[in-house]
């Protein structure tokens, strides 16, 4: 009997066996298939197709593989000393905060220590725009030397320097991981054709080659000396600075262009500072499109027969007026030889030299 049913239950699970495999595997197969990751969307040659018509259409820009230079990684190293922070004391003689709450940087509103800490975690490479045309050679000397002294110590600092004369560009001792490019640039028989021209040449030079090398960019005078710490904390995605000339002037008293027919054109009632166009910096890509602006603003000006009043500087603060900067360096960050330092400037980090603008400039003026 038992031998029976096993031959029965045998003949049946060599029959059926096999078919209900069969059908589990296919419902199986249905069911993960419709699950699969990888399953392809295209055929091979659709694909590359697709991918060829996207790299066309695309701008594609050299990002940095690793962008942990940006602002908003405010990580530190554990065991930093540094003073506990106040929320009660601080400067009260100043305001350090923009109306669209970003900082406005005075000496005691930041502390180096944790500044230094934060930053140098990131270690960006820092480009430092400069042009010296025509007699404003003399002024690199001063200006390397003393930015080795002060302008962002221990960290990677390349200056490019655009001159008309290579042979005048003076051999400067450098930190570590400090550098100088020289890029060529044609000489001018007007002043307002430099700083102007500044916009050209910076914006192709940003195109062909600092791009690759830089994650911040600075546009500086070089008719300037440092004297006391410039450092991190100037670091934003647009860093601006008040122009001390204007720093407690009323807005329709700031020197904007005011004519209507200019790019540069401000109307009154509006404006937040006067900003300088002698120190401005901030996020590679963002300084490109600023520095590209009044580029193509004076371009439009030129068509239209127009100059704007400050040149550059006056195409800046539009651009500013609508573009908050993230950043605002109080006057600290640029005085002038000119004029005696007022109580609250307790620390000058950059000055501008005395200079005989007739004698300096291809074609005077002041
Ligand atoms: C403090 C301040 O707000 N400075 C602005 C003011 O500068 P300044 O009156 O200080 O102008 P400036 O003579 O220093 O010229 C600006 C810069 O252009 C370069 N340069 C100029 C002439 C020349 O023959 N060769 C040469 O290399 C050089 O880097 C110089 O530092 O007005 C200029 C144009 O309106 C710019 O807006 C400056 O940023
Ligand atoms: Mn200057």
């Amino acid at each position: 009997m038992l031998r029976n049913i096993s031959r029965g239950h045998i003949l049946i699970l060599a029959v059926f066996l096999p078919v209900f495999l069969g059908l589990v595997y296919i419902y199986y197969k249905n069911t993960f298939s419709s699950f699969t990751f990888c399953e392809p969307c295209y055929n091979d040659n659709k694909l590359e197709e697709d991918v060829k018509e996207l790299v066309e259409k695309v701008e594609v820009k050299q990002c940095p593989d690793n962008a942990s230079w940006k602002t908003g990684d405010f990580t530190i190293q554990p065991g930093v000393t540094y003073a506990q922070p106040s929320t009660q004391l601080g400067r009260t003689d100043v305001n350090s905060v923009t109306n669209w709450n970003v900082p406005l940087v005075w000496e005691g509103t930041f502390d180096p220590v944790v500044i230094d800490a934060i930053y140098k975690k990131m270690d960006p490479r820092i480009a430092v725009v400069v042009f010296a045309v025509g007699k404003y050679t003399r002024f690199l000397k001063g200006f390397i030397e003393s930015g080795e002294k002060h302008f962002l110590v221990d960290f990677k600092v390349t200056y490019y320097i655009f001159t008309d004369n290579k042979k005048d560009v003076p051999e400067v001792a450098r930190g570590k991981g400090r550098n100088i490019s020289v890029i060529q640039v044609p000489s001018a028989s007007r002043w307002q054709d430099v700083v102007l021209g500044r916009m050209k040449w910076a914006t192709i030079t940003i195109d062909k080659q600092i791009r690759n090398e830089a994650d911040y960019l600075f546009m500086m005078d070089i008719d300037s000396v440092f004297h006391n710490r410039f450092g991190a904390e100037s670091l934003s995605r647009l860093t601006a600075v008040l122009h001390r000339g204007y720093y407690k002037t009323k807005r329709n008293d700031f020197p904007y262009e005011r004519r209507s027919n200019s790019k540069a054109y401000i109307p009154p009632g509006e404006g937040d500072y006067y900003y300088t166009a002698a120190v401005w910096g901030g996020y590679l890509e963002d300084m490109y499109q600023l520095v590209k602006y009044c580029y193509t603003m004076s371009q439009e000006d030129a068509k239209n027969n127009i100059e704007a009043v400050w040149q550059e500087e006056s195409h800046l603060n539009k651009y500013l007026l609508y573009n908050k900067p993230t950043k605002v360096l109080s006057p600290e960050y640029l005085w002038s030889d000119y004029d005696s330092v007022p109580g609250d400037i307790k620390v000058v980090r950059i000055s501008q030299l005395i200079k005989n603008y007739a004698e300096v400039r291809p074609n005077g003026g002041n």
